[in-house]
């Protein structure tokens, strides 16, 4: 089985799609933790204002002020979505400039030790709380652990507690990134399969086609687009000739390969922007975006013959029925699709094996 991420990485749109549903989960976890961060360090700042420590103004200035200023901004920039560029730039920043200044204004002083749990907590936080995803978070707690060694170079800690501050500082990056995995693969795996769900809810089991419920929300949608651009907007209702007689002369299970081969066909032979579902047993329905009732005419008539000309099992022909409608200004798809219907049911009537329109003003342009 592929790895999760090599799943959603082998299809860029959907990667795209995930980035994106996974901006929208992480922004609330963001907000949060930046406000709360911010409080926790407004009481650091407090605390150690109290404790008469050197370099007083410079504590109060950054655990005070510098650093919950930048978590305020970071918690009201995620109320805006399009900010996130700039909140994760500076969440990725915020953890390593207040690892930096712990070890400024604390290494080589007696009280360093009091003040090493900022520097495990704040991997930890970086990891696992920040709501950053999983590389940017990565890259900080590295960048963090990275200046904390340095620092321990350039200004060494006593050598019994050497080994000891590194075991801790080891464990809360080990800890944090194994949580930073197993939180960024429930992500994915929930993502991919919120999109399943989604999928199985909108497709027609047997032929990997549309729904009717999707089939309608598509029409809407299109609906949106061509009353706004004033664009045609045309339907075509499908139903296989005698489908009954298939069943009962070959059995269900070849009226089932029958089914599949005939919206294999008719996917095959409609354009990239067209929308084709299953409605019924042998019921299909195609929204053509743009097209006129002509134009859409040509289409089902091509359509027809595609697929008379096929032989379905290499076994035998079907023929099929076609009526097609245009979209009128302030009908609903239910009687669209009732018009083309009736459309239908005249191609039936007519003899199969034929397209027929609408009434109305279609006709007329048909002739
Ligand atoms: N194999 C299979 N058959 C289905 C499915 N859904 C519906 N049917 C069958 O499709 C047939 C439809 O028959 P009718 O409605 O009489 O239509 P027809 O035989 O195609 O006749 P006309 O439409 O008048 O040309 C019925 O026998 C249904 O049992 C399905 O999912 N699989």
């Amino acid at each position: 089985m592929l790895p999760l991420s090599s799943m959603i990485q082998s299809k860029p749109h959907q990667w795209s799609a995930y980035q994106f549903w996974s901006i929208q989960t992480t922004l609330l976890q963001l907000r949060y933790s930046a406000f709360l961060t911010a409080l926790l360090y407004v009481a650091y700042a407090v605390i150690e204002y109290h404790l008469h420590l050197p370099m007083a103004g410079v504590r109060l200035t950054l655990h005070g002020l510098i650093v919950p200023f930048m978590l305020l901004f970071i918690g009201v920039c995620s109320f805006y979505p399009r900010m996130y560029r700039i909140i994760r730039c500076l969440l990725v920043i915020a953890p390593v400039i207040a690892v930096f200044c712990n070890l400024w204004v604390n290494m080589g002083t007696a009280y360093f030790i009091f003040f090493a749990p900022e520097l495990y907590l704040s991997i930890i936080w970086t990891l696992t709380i920040s709501g950053l995803t999983y590389r940017p978070a990565c890259l900080s707690a590295f960048a963090s652990m990275l200046i904390v060694v340095c620092a321990m170079v350039v200004q060494p800690i006593p050598q019994q507690f050497f080994l000891l501050h590194i075991l801790w500082l080891i464990s809360a990056f080990m800890f944090g990134l194994v949580n930073a995995t197993v939180i960024e693969t429930i992500r994915k795996t929930t993502y991919l399969q919120q999109c399943n769900l989604e999928k199985s809810a909108h497709t027609d089991g047997l032929t990997g086609l549309w729904n009717r419920k999707k089939i309608d929300q598509l029409f809407v949608d299109e609906l949106a687009k061509t009353n706004f651009l004033m664009k045609p907007i045309t339907l075509i209702m499908i139903d296989i000739d005698h489908f009954k007689y298939v069943n009962d002369q070959y059995g269900h299970s070849c009226g089932d390969a029958v089914l599949q081969s005939f919206a294999a066909v008719l996917q095959q032979n409609i354009r990239q922007g067209d929308h084709i579902a299953r409605i019924g047993g042998e019921e299909f329905v195609i929204v053509l975006p743009n097209t006129t009732l002509s134009q859409a005419y040509g289409v089902a008539q091509s359509l027809r013959k595609n697929v008379a000309q096929f032989k379905f099992g290499d076994q035998f022909h079907c023929t099929s029925s076609f009526g097609v409608a245009e979209y009128r200004l302030g009908e609903s798809i239910t009687d669209l699709m009732k018009r083309a219907d009736q459309a239908l049911y005249q191609a039936k009537d007519n003899g199969r094996d034929r397209v027929e329109v609408a009434a109305d003003k279609a006709n007329v342009l048909l002739m």
